[in-house]
Order: structure tokens, then sequence, then C-alpha cells
């Protein structure tokens, strides 16, 4: 049997544009952020798949784009659900901040260390910051104790897997093909968990938005070929895009 997984990072956000640090601060799709989602859309209706189920995060660039593409592809009665599990990483003190000042102010090296090394978290937010989550009515629910104020690649799969195993993973041994709307960091962390990904590896690996990536999983939840996004050569160009924002302004 064939288990089908598809991911798809929300299309560019206002913060994306501007070139800022993001994480967990609430942000919305850019213009060009929903015309990715419309073409996500698009690209999913094209290849026939037939998702059964969508999760997303709590996150309204996710939110927004599982909407606009749904909806492109005639999909809006899906069931949903939404968890802070497959949040964006939390870029604690770096939310807010501008990367391309932040490389220009700390070096190469610690840039790419907070950016995309395995197990370096960036310095915790404060509290108080107006970039902060703390209060937010959304993880009202959620233990306090479990919330991050920063997180490394590291820390987004220890949050997130739980999840994928325990409630995806679920859906998916049901036969269910699962569509799943989440972001640049908590994809990488799903996609080095079921491609064996190392932890130095993975530094390579940026995730374009917009484009659904398509797994085909064995009844152990293995690959059983190799994943492949919808758009490739789109794919390619956006992944590179992600991996060069230090240098735009
Ligand atoms: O700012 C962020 O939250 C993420 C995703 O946009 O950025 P990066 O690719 O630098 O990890």
């Amino acid at each position: 049997m064939v288990h089908k997984l598809i991911l798809v990072r929300h299309g560019e956000s206002e913060w994306n544009s501007k070139n800022l640090f993001t994480g967990w601060v609430d942000v919305r799709l850019s213009e060009k952020g929903r015309k990715e989602a419309k073409r996500g859309g698009e690209l999913l209706k094209e290849s026939g798949l037939k998702p059964d189920v969508v999760f997303t995060s709590v996150l309204s660039r996710a939110i927004q784009t599982a909407d606009i593409a749904l909806d492109e592809a005639d999909l809006l009665y899906l069931p949903v659900v939404r968890s802070w599990r497959l949040n964006e990483r939390h870029y604690g003190a770096l939310q807010g901040k501008n990367k391309a000042e932040t490389l220009e102010k700390y070096g190469p090296v610690q840039f790419k260390t907070w950016r995309r090394s395995y197990n370096v978290p960036p310095p915790p937010i404060e509290r108080d910051s107006k970039f902060s989550q703390f209060g937010d009515d959304r993880y009202a629910n959620v233990d306090p104790d479990v919330l991050p104020a920063t997180e490394s690649l590291e820390l987004v799969i220890k949050r997130m897997l739980p999840y994928f195993q325990d409630v995806i993973a679920k859906e998916l041994l049901e036969n269910k093909t699962v569509i799943v709307f989440a972001h640049g960091n908590s994809l990488r962390g799903m996609v080095k968990y079921l491609e064996k990904i190392s932890d130095d590896d993975i530094a390579g690996l940026n995730i374009p938005t917009g484009i659904p990536l398509v797994f085909e999983l064995d009844d152990n939840l293995k690959p059983s070929k190799k994943a492949y996004y919808l758009d490739p050569e789109a794919a390619a160009a956006g992944a590179a895009a992600v991996a060069a924002q230090g240098q735009k302004k």
C-alpha cells in the first residue's frame, strides 16, 4: 500500500518579502504569497492527487495558504486539523530582525549557525518583547512549560515529531491522503525525519514557498521513492532564493 503525504510551505509572507526573521510572529501572506498559494492549488488539482484530510499550523500564513490552495483545487470541504506543533520554528530574539542586517552585524558564521545549524537556538526572546507570543490566546490551551522562547531545528523536531507520529501517521495508516500546510523549518524537520537526512546535511535543505512536495510512503511510513515537487523547476529556483535570503536587502 502506498500512503501519500503532501507538504506545502505557505506562500511568501509580508515578512519574507521584507527579509525579516519571522518565526511565531503572525504575519499575513503578501500579494505574491497569495498568488503562490493559488498556484499550489492549481498544481494540486492538475496532479490528480486527492487529499482526504488537511493539517495546518495555527499561524495565519499557513491557514491562508491552505484556504486559497484548497479553494483553487475545489477541496474546501475537507476536514482540517490545526496544531501549534506544526508552527514555524520559534526564532527567539531574532524575531522581527532584518536578515541582511543580522548577517552584517554578526558575520556569516554566526548568521548561518543561527539560521541553519541543527542544534544552536538563537538567544531567547524577552517575554515583554513586542515580537513575543507570550499571552497570545491561540496558545491558551497549551501547557506554558512546553511553549518555547526560542528553538533550534532539533527542538522543532522534538515538539513536531510526536504530533506527526501520533496524529498524522494515524491518518496515513488509515489510508488517507494527507496534506500539511506549514512552514520552512517545521517542514525541514519533517523531511529530515522521513528521508533520514543527517544533522549536518539538513543545513543544505531549503523548502520553496507554495509548491506541493509529494511523499509516497510504504506501510512503515518509509519513502518508497524519492519525494517530488509538483513543479520541480520552480521548486529549485524557490529553494535557491530561500538559501540566499541573508544577502537580499
Ligand atoms: O524567518 C523565518 O521564520 C524563517 C522562514 O521564513 O526563515 P529562515 O528561512 O531564515 O529560517
